[in-house]
């Protein structure tokens, strides 16, 4: 591709999906989005869940904490709904400008969900109350029925619950989190209303579900949802780099420890935040599409929230770099980065 340029400037992107966790894990992996992001939308399933409008605040205090000198990211918090959530506590912690936005797991749908919602009529009056109060609902969009293949799930979502929820609620704003389907990027496609949008991840742009299984079980890249075949990393391509403004990037960063990813029952979840934005930018030059980078990074996800973009700009250059190897946190846990060794044609240029 010839006419590809070898640097590019776009506004500062966010990350409208990512998993930071806490402690010491916090303090190893969030330099790295800190570098590239001006934002992200903080997952809110740590042990225990962020439910409250205190814990959010704790927790957004301890990421402050753990920024590097002289950041200005800014961490924008979600709750994460139970069955027996309080529409006024999460009302409350919007107004306060705490909550962002709500997350919704269904209950055992994925890594530390097990206190997610196990009936949507059971929050019915939280749902009314967002909607009323312009609030966006996060959904990890599968079902959980066992009887429903794994790689079904996502679709299988769209006709049971999120066609209904959005039928039910007609004004709620929902974030479709992490597609992985043609089917979940054609039914956001096609609504017209401005109020559904979705995130697509960087390892989903890459990889297809044979990858997981090239030459032997590779744990690293076993998330949920699951990457799904071909056909769908293709029109997730396309989705992404169409710019069309109800898709946003949102990586799914999930740091795990290598022995918990590595085992008998390896769990889910794929760390790419410290490459994020340069594996973005290498499947947007591949489809000839950088001029629309700056839409999916920086301009579609605000623009779906209500907020301005970042003021300020990051620029990537072609000189290239390789992925680090292993994270260490300083309680000793070992996180292994997404294409870890591997060379990256994209380069973000550090600041000076
Ligand atoms: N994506 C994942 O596979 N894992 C996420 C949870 C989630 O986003 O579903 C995690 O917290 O580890
Ligand atoms: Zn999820
Ligand atoms: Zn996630």
């Amino acid at each position: 591709m010839s006419d590809t340029p070898n640097s590019l400037t776009i506004r500062r992107p966010d990350d409208w999906h990512l998993h930071l966790r806490d402690g010491a894990m916090l303090k190893a992996v969030l330099p790295f989005t800190a570098r590239q992001f001006g934002r992200a939308i903080i997952m809110p399933n740590l042990k225990p869940p962020v439910t409250t409008v205190d814990q959010a605040k704790r927790y957004a205090a301890e990421i402050r904490d753990a920024l590097p000198e002289g950041s200005t990211f800014q961490p924008l918090m979600t709750c994460y709904l139970t069955d027996g959530a309080d529409p006024d506590e999460i009302a409350r912690g919007h107004e306060e400008g705490v909550f962002t936005a709500v997350k919704l797991y269904p209950a055992h749908a994925t890594t530390n969900s097990a206190h997610g919602v196990t009936d949507l009529d059971k929050v019915a009056g939280v749902l009314e109350r967002m909607q009323r109060i312009g609030m966006p609902l996060l959904v990890h969009g599968e079902v959980t029925d066992q009887d429903v293949d794994i790689f079904d799930r996502e679709a299988v979502f769209i006709d049971r619950v999120l066609a209904p929820l959005l039928k039910r609620y007609p004004e709620l704003k929902v974030v479709f989190e992490h597609i992985t389907t043609e089917e979940a990027a054609d039914f956001v496609s096609a609504d017209a209303s401005g109020r559904l949008g979705a995130t697509i991840t960087a390892h989903h742009l890459v990889i297809n579900r044979s990858h997981i299984f090239a030459g032997g079980i590779r744990p690293h890249l076993y998330c949920l949802p699951i990457a799904k075949r071909e056909r769908h990393r293709l029109a997730l391509r396309r989705a992404a780099t169409s710019g069309a403004a109800p898709f946003f990037l949102g990586t799914d960063s999930a740091p795990h420890p290598v022995t918990a990813k590595e085992s008998a029952c390896g769990c889910a979840g794929v760390f790419t935040a410290p490459t994020a934005v340069e594996v973005y930018a290498q499947v947007f030059a591949e489809e000839g599409a950088l001029d629309r980078f700056e839409a999916f990074a920086s301009l579609n996800g605000p623009r779906f929230y209500g907020l301005d973009p970042n003021p300020d700009t990051i620029t990537l250059d072609r000189t290239g770099q390789t992925v680090p190897d292993i994270v260490l946190s300083a309680d000793g846990d070992a996180v292994l980065p997404f294409r870890s060794g591997e060379r990256l044609d994209w380069r973000l240029v550090p600041e000076s």
